[in-house]
């Protein structure tokens, strides 16, 4: 029986977070031009003196309706015994999400799913650091059986069985310490998007293609999408800087229809990009399929996931030939358990997983994920890549550490997930110091002094 029974989760606090990225566009894509990184950010506290973090991303105005669906969600989880939850984790995951009532603004998508992200990653940031180990160790040092457990199975069994989930992790024991020493030792390869954001000048991207190769990066995204001329100006100047040894993916963050997505992306593949992410929209399947059968004489691919909303349209997409690159995002689904069932997916399905990450905290907790894709499922880096973006950082406890472009295993127990204190207070919206100096000098209207809806922290 698992060793933290008896203990209880006394309360549950969410924060609406934000930080205004977009006074620099940082994080700007042809659909989203003036992002301010958020994230609805959950503390469990427990009777002992260990706390649990989570948090779950959006870009700004509506994270007040995610903090809103994680207080509506909190009743389920305060009271009860931690160490339960974790013997029978995926019974309280599809607890969570399979309220009777709630379910119904989702079912396991949008807002609520995006809180139950924030809960759920929370947990497993307490369980990590009950356990005195960083999340990836935990999962890498349980049993195929305990680590498979955690995952609900319902609506994918007709792609992954749980006995051949077991059975995928079996088969890698062997080598599992070897690997274990490289990521501590070598860490695993990360690209960049930060030199490619769609609001920067010429002069800044062309700065940081410079810059990030001289840390070591052969990997670089750049948005598309919104003009073909500065798109294929843009792609031109970057390779110039880049060469054609090392990597260009493009993003167009969904702006396009199927038809004018394979259009557009003739004309970028002199660029020789490796993939295009997100050529249209999230839910569209087939059109995905279309689009990637369309491109793949090209040599391109199609990647997405970072809004793709549950393990189901995951499954779809596996099996439709519609991505050939998995974007797992930490937090659009439903945490660590079902992200992990989608890296049984792609694996069984041959799909390399390239997490998506930036954000709030998306790096420092999707390093943990595919450190432990590598370690007991796949065994190989070979055409994965993590995302690196320089944002928010240095507001992170526990901050990545990355060295000639390779994320190095963290060692510090949790989930990466915790915000500074200090961070956590200057950014809370709007009442946080530093929001207050922002409103005063005028740089963001006020929303107190607006007639709008500001959910305010407990
Ligand atoms: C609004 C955001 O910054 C997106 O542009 C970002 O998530 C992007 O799609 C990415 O792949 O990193
Ligand atoms: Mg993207």
């Amino acid at each position: 029986m698992y060793q933290d029974r008896g203990l209880k989760i006394r309360t549950l606090h969410v924060r609406d977070i934000r930080f205004p990225t977009s006074l620099e566009l940082h994080g700007s894509d042809a659909m989203h031009v003036d992002c301010d990184y958020s994230c609805a950010y959950v503390t469990v506290y427990t009777e002992g003196d260990v706390e649990g973090h989570g948090l779950t991303f959006t870009i700004g105005r509506g994270n007040e309706i995610v903090v809103a669906a994680v207080k509506s969600l909190s009743p389920l989880v305060v009271g009860q015994d931690a160490g339960q939850i974790f013997n029978d984790f995926a019974g309280f995951w599809r607890k969570l999400t399979n309220d009777s009532q709630l379910r119904w603004v989702g079912p396991e998508k949008g807002v609520i799913h995006l809180a139950t992200a924030a809960i759920i990653n929370a947990l497993w940031d307490l369980w990590a650091k009950l356990q005195q180990k960083p999340l990836w160790k935990l999962l890498v040092d349980m049993e195929p059986e305990q680590l498979v457990s955690t995952i609900d199975f319902r609506y994918i069994s007709d792609a992954v069985t749980k006995q051949e989930a077991i059975a995928m992790l079996k088969a890698m024991q062997e080598g599992k310490e070897e690997r274990e020493e490289r990521m501590i030792r070598i860490g695993y390869p990360a690209y960049t998007t930060q030199a490619g954001w769609l609001g920067y000048s010429n002069e800044q991207v062309k700065a940081l293609c410079s810059k990030y190769l001289a840390k070591g990066f052969t990997a670089f995204k750049v948005k598309v999408g919104q003009n073909l001329e500065d798109d294929l100006c843009r792609c031109a100047m970057v390779r110039e800087i880049i060469g054609w040894d090392n990597k260009l993916m493009v993003d167009a963050n969904q702006v396009w229809d199927t038809e004018q997505a394979i259009e557009w992306m003739k004309q970028l593949a002199e660029f020789k990009p490796l993939w295009i992410e997100e050529p249209t929209f999230p839910d569209d399947v087939l059109g995905h399929a279309t689009i990637s059968k369309a491109l793949k004489p090209l040599g391109i691919g199609v990647a997405t996931g970072e809004m793709c909303c549950n393990r189901v349209m995951f499954k779809q997409f596996l099996q439709a030939g519609a991505m050939q690159y998995c974007q797992i995002d930490s937090c659009r689904i439903g945490g660590v358990n079902e992200v992990l069932s989608v890296y049984f997916m792609a694996k069984k399905l041959g799909v390399p997983v390239c997490p998506h990450a930036g954000g709030v905290g998306l790096c420092e907790m999707v390093q943990h994920l595919q450190i432990f894709d590598y370690i007991c499922l796949t065994g190989t880096t070979e055409g994965r890549m993590i995302e690196f973006a320089d944002q928010q950082h240095e507001h992170f406890e526990n901050s990545i550490h990355v060295l000639h472009a390779h994320y190095i295993a963290p060692k510090m127990p949790g989930y990466s997930t915790a915000l500074k204190a200090e961070s956590a207070e200057a950014y809370e919206y709007p009442n946080g110091s530093k929001w207050e100096e922002m409103f005063a000098k005028g740089l963001f209207p006020d929303p107190r002094k607006q007639n709008v809806f500001v959910c305010q922290a407990n």
